[in-house]
């Protein structure tokens, strides 16, 4: 057989494989159309993270077991999207995240909840709470905190003055370009972007000589990307997409400080997780004004054989709280007991599947 006949027996092979793996999917589609019937009688929760994380690790064992060729990132970028699309067919899902489109919250939506689904732009972090509390939207994606700039206020603010539940966290690398129409770096004269973005690249603008130029921070790296691509000897720091977004030709790539610069992002909606087996917790603590109460308080977590992940203070219209993380799930046994001896000063923000220990 030449190579021309070989190819074409090849895509033969795969065009027959595509054929039964899309009937395997529309089989799929069916079952989860039962599924979203019984949770429509039974007011059961539609999005279940606990579970896709189950299907996640069950595939992936099985995949090890069969030396299969996929690694475990691409069986979730495979299976969470059809797990996404699944939801989509159960009860089509509003997505509302801090945008405008192309921000890196848009990218962490994206990253959960996939192609099929409507995303709506919310121009403030407040914004996304409030449409999720009145329904508008069933879940908002907004960022809790940048490994390089710390806590977002106005989440824990938020978090504090809603009753909502985190129901997921979402990690992604954040990468940064310079993106002009500019030929030369020379001929930059300003550079528009988020005030943090200019922090997290600090050490690239000296490098460069560009911390001379004029450095003007507004609300989102995307619309940076629009106001550059519209106006002469200016430039964008600005995620790769919303580059891409307004047709801004990119520069330098990476251009952050820190080679692992992170951010977390929560998503929010109206119900509680199950457990999974590998959770997280996070609550806000705003302690009576007793001496040595703190001591107590993690005394009592260390004891219960709990590991807190995280703990920070922040001050919440005048008063003091903290912010912390402990690994669990708030229906567990010694968490529930601990929880419930502190209940005049937690408040619960939710049990999620664990993504990751800190960043
Ligand atoms: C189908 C279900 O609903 C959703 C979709 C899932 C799937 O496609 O397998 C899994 C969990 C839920 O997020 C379910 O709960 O089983």
């Amino acid at each position: 057989m030449n190579n021309e006949d070989g190819l074409l027996e090849l895509r033969n092979q795969l065009d027959s494989i595509d054929n039964e793996l899309l009937d395997l999917i529309n089989q799929r589609m069916r079952v989860v159309h039962k599924v979203g019937a019984l949770k429509a009688k039974s007011g059961g929760a539609i999005y279940r993270p606990e579970r896709e994380k189950a299907i996640i690790d069950r595939l992936e064992e099985i995949n090890k077991q069969k030396n299969g060729l996929l690694n475990r990132s691409a069986i979730e970028a495979l299976f969470l999207e059809i797990f996404a699309i699944s939801r989509n067919l159960e009860l089509p899902e509003n997505i509302g995240y801090l945008g405008p489109e192309g921000s890196f919250t848009h990218q962490a939506a994206e990253a959960r909840f996939g192609a099929m689904s409507s995303y709506i732009a919310i121009s403030s972090i407040k914004g996304v709470f409030r449409e999720v509390h009145t329904k508008k939207v069933k879940f908002g994606v907004v960022p809790i905190e940048n490994s390089s700039n710390g806590i977002v206020t106005d989440t824990i603010n938020c978090l504090s003055n809603y009753n909502l539940k985190i129901i997921a966290e979402v990690v992604l690398d954040i990468h940064h370009t310079l993106s002009t129409k500019c030929d030369k770096v020379s001929d930059i004269k300003k550079i528009y972007s988020k005030d943090i973005a200019f922090e997290q690249c600090r050490r690239f603008l000296t490098n460069f000589g560009l911390d001379e130029v004029e450095l003007i921070p507004i609300e989102s790296t995307t619309k940076a990307a629009k106001i550059a691509a519209n106006e002469e000897g200016s430039a964008a720091i600005c995620p790769h997409v919303g580059a891409k977004l307004h047709n801004l030709p990119i520069l330098f790539e990476n251009i952050e400080d820190k080679d692992n610069n992170k951010t977390r992002f929560f998503i929010i909606s109206d119900f509680e997780n199950a457990p999974s087996g590998n959770d997280k917790t996070s609550i806000l603590v705003k302690f009576p004004d007793r001496q040595g109460i703190l001591v107590e308080f993690l005394t009592d977590f260390n004891k219960a054989g709990i590991n807190l992940t995280k703990i920070k203070s922040h001050i919440v219209e005048g008063n003091s709280i903290f912010f912390i993380d402990f690994d669990g799930h708030k229906d567990d046994e010694n968490v529930k007991k601990v929880l419930q001896k502190h209940t005049n000063s937690v408040k619960v923000l939710g049990s999620y599947v664990k993504e990751i220990n800190d960043i």
